[in-house]
């Protein structure tokens, strides 16, 4: 069974970008939205994509961003998946020839499940709770919605941490997990140690 990937998202800090590579994050997002407490700006995103090491991806967050703002950022920013939480269509994301992950939206109690579109670029459809704002709002929901034979990557996210996502892990046996609150002591201020729980509890639940 292939280990689990894991994503630490709107990390704001160069030591909270060290821990989450030191304990083995495989990706790392920045959200460029900016009402949001994670939101870097595109110099601090470059300092922090600079310490990433190979092999460790940078995925850029947008929420409809227009066009100039995602390339002023790629112009700085060696991301290499896109992450949209808005409403952005296949003719707006296939413009930066780069993979990228549409959030799928999913209404926590209630069994509404709308996944966004499929575009053969996208890399994976990251399936979160939506309940208030864009994402980032550490809501669980039922795992059970989630409808079997995706056909793609899945990326498990929503309301993750270190006590439930081992068994988020065995249900659901996702591609990927993705947590933001979680391993936070603030919104946008990371905790190593969170971050350490949470890693050793997807390995756990890999075996
Ligand atoms: O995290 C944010 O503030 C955010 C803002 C705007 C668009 C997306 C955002 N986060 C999306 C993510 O990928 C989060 O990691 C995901 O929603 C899980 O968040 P959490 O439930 O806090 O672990």
């Amino acid at each position: 069974m292939s280990r689990t990937r894991i994503k630490i998202c709107g990390l704001t800090r160069a030591q909270d970008v060290r821990a989450a590579v030191q304990n083995g994050a495989d990706a790392i997002g920045f959200v460029f939205y900016p009402p949001s407490p994670r939101a870097v700006d595109v110099d601090r995103a470059a300092e922090l994509a600079a310490l990433l090491p190979p092999f460790v991806t940078a995925v850029g967050l947008f929420v409809n961003p227009a066009p100039a703002e995602v390339e002023a950022v790629l112009a700085r920013v060696p991301l290499q998946l896109l992450q949209f939480h808005g409403d952005e269509r296949e003719a707006d994301c296939a413009r930066y020839g780069l993979p990228w992950i549409k959030a799928a939206r999913m209404r926590a109690g209630v069994d509404l499940l709308e996944f966004a579109l499929s575009h053969p670029r996208a890399r994976g459809i990251l399936v979160d709770a939506f309940v208030d704002g864009y994402g980032g709002g550490g809501k669980t929901f039922d795992w059970s919605l989630i409808p079997q034979g995706f056909g793609r990557p899945l990326v498990l996210s929503g309301g993750l941490d270190a006590d439930n996502v081992a068994e988020a892990v065995r249900r659901v046996r996702p591609w990927a997990v993705d947590v933001s609150s979680g391993v936070e002591s603030a919104r946008g201020i990371k905790d190593a140690a969170k971050i350490a729980a949470f890693i050793a509890g997807v390995r756990d639940a890999d075996g």
